[in-house]
């Protein structure tokens, strides 16, 4: 059953229903009983943190790194520095960064867990020192593509050892590694390229890479590699279409606070859209990065107000969702939260644009057909998209596949759908280990303005009929 968002009246008062401080396992998703109207504070970036350490491991001293993301992927890329010879201390107010004389001086071991960050950025780093470093990852990891990437890194002069061209496998660089002129097909992850411009002023010849596949997802997050190289005074070209040139040079350290996650913002902000509330993220950036930010304009194409001012960002819900028409190329990372908002919508939603997602955490357009449809929802996989069509949806079990943002999309649909359980809530500590905590505040908190504004209300009524209508008090 979808509920009417306006309608508070069907559903049970959400601290009548059992809340579990759980963390792992399956997830009750909590039903919203009000429009909600909550502050959400969201932890740091994801992207930026673990560029932030990659980063701050190349460079000629010790970075600060303040308001990092505290996440497995980026608890698995800190260890994975480490194991390449990184010094990372951390104390509350900040981690301090000290780069080794020579990474990757002896042979390691890296677990990837599920981080493309952590098995896209580090090999790069291990073709820079002479120890034979192994990555290896979950499972479910040994499926998201790495051939690109590991090519162009034996066509740079690193050696590679791999079964399949995934996880796991062995890369041995040299300190000397020449870089040059290479070619790497992206059209799979954006992650190659970051990975590869990441290490570039660090190869003797510096690195010129051209992509050379027909499409070129996230560009945002090149863009912020790029960006945030620069910010370090590396010099890059990138006037040419698909071509990147990075000259040979130090990567100056430097301090930086980490941005919130504006893609992990989008469940909650999406939550006031869809349930005729009202929910604002402080701190959020003026000028960004983060292809996240796209939630904006994505949320006010639904039919969202959609207001930032004085650094925070407040969605409202007009109680209208449009179907709505999205290329997601640039920012396909936010698919499973825009398919969840389509699925509550008027009318039918096309995403277009992220093939590629098939090999994200997991194949995200085959796990949200068959999710969403398992609601109830008349969902279609295309080539390189979806096709949503908004039905009357029932509750039911949500499969996660270990993927954090599949989590996000079925508490999402949780808010409107009663009885929707999610298989694991444990996935979310990818990138969010505070997600199930934020979600059942956000409610919990909306609860409360809810009540204020009925004591004010009543306040109101109370002294109106102690007023006489001649206007005197009783
Ligand atoms: O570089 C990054 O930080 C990321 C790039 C993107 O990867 P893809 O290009 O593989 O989609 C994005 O989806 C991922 O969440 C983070
Ligand atoms: C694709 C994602 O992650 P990863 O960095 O593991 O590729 C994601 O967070 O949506």
């Amino acid at each position: 059953m979808t509920k009417d968002p306006m309608d508070v009246t069907s559903s049970p008062h959400p601290s009548s229903r059992p809340r579990r401080a759980v963390d792992s396992g399956p997830w009750p998703a909590p039903i919203a009983s009000e429009p909600l109207h909550a502050t959400v504070v969201v932890p740091g970036s994801k992207s930026e943190t673990n560029r932030a350490l990659v980063l701050a491991a190349l460079a000629d001293g010790p970075s600060r790194i303040v308001g990092g993301l505290d996440a497995r992927d980026t608890r698995l890329m800190r260890d994975g520095l480490r194991a390449l010879g990184v010094v990372i201390d951390e104390t509350a107010d900040g981690w301090t960064v000290t780069p080794p004389q020579q990474l990757a001086a002896a042979s390691a071991s890296v677990d990837c867990g599920l981080a493309g960050t952590v098995m896209r950025f580090l090999p790069p780093l291990a073709a820079l020192g002479p120890g034979a470093i192994r990555f290896h990852g979950d499972d479910q990891a040994n499926d998201r593509p790495m051939g690109p990437l590991l090519d162009a890194l034996y066509d740079m002069g690193a050696d590679v050892t791999v079964d399949a061209n995934t996880l796991p496998f062995t890369v041995t660089g040299r300190a000397d590694l020449p870089g040059g002129r290479i070619r790497v097909d992206s059209s799979t992850s954006s992650q190659y390229l970051s990975g590869l411009l990441l290490i570039g002023a660090r190869c003797g010849r510096g690195l010129d890479i051209e992509h050379v596949g027909a499409t070129l997802p996230s560009r945002p997050h090149i863009d912020m590699t790029v960006a945030m190289l620069r910010e370090r005074g590396v010099r890059i070209d990138d006037t040419q279409p698909n071509r990147w040139i990075v000259s040979p040079g130090a990567i100056a350290a430097r301090d930086i606070v980490i941005e919130p996650d504006l893609s992990n913002a989008a469940p909650f902000l999406a939550a006031a859209a869809i349930t005729g509330g009202e929910v604002t993220v402080p701190n959020w950036p003026i000028s960004t990065n983060q292809p996240g930010d796209r939630i904006r304009s994505i949320l006010t194409e639904f039919g969202a107000r959609v207001i930032l001012t004085d650094g925070a960002l407040t969605v409202t819900g007009t109680g209208v969702l449009h179907g709505v028409d999205l290329d997601l190329t640039d920012v396909s990372e936010l698919t499973p939260v825009v398919a969840a908002v389509a699925a509550v919508a008027r009318e039918a939603t096309h995403i277009r644009g992220v093939a590629h997602i098939r090999g994200h955490e997991t194949d995200r357009l085959a796990a949200l057909e068959a999710e969403l449809n398992g609601l109830g929802s008349s969902t279609k996989q295309t080539a390189d998209g979806l096709v949503v069509h908004p039905r009357v949806l029932h509750g039911g079990d949500w499969r996660t596949y270990a993927d954090h943002r599949m989590a996000h999309a079925g508490a999402l649909l949780g808010l409107l759908v009663d009885d929707i359980t999610l298989d694991d809530i444990g996935c979310t500590s990818k990138t969010m280990p505070e997600f199930p905590i934020l979600w059942t505040q956000m409610i919990a908190d909306s609860d409360e303005w809810s009540d204020r504004r009925i004591a004010a209300e009543q306040a109101e009524e109370t002294r109106n009929d102690q007023v006489t209508p001649d206007g005197s008090a009783h």
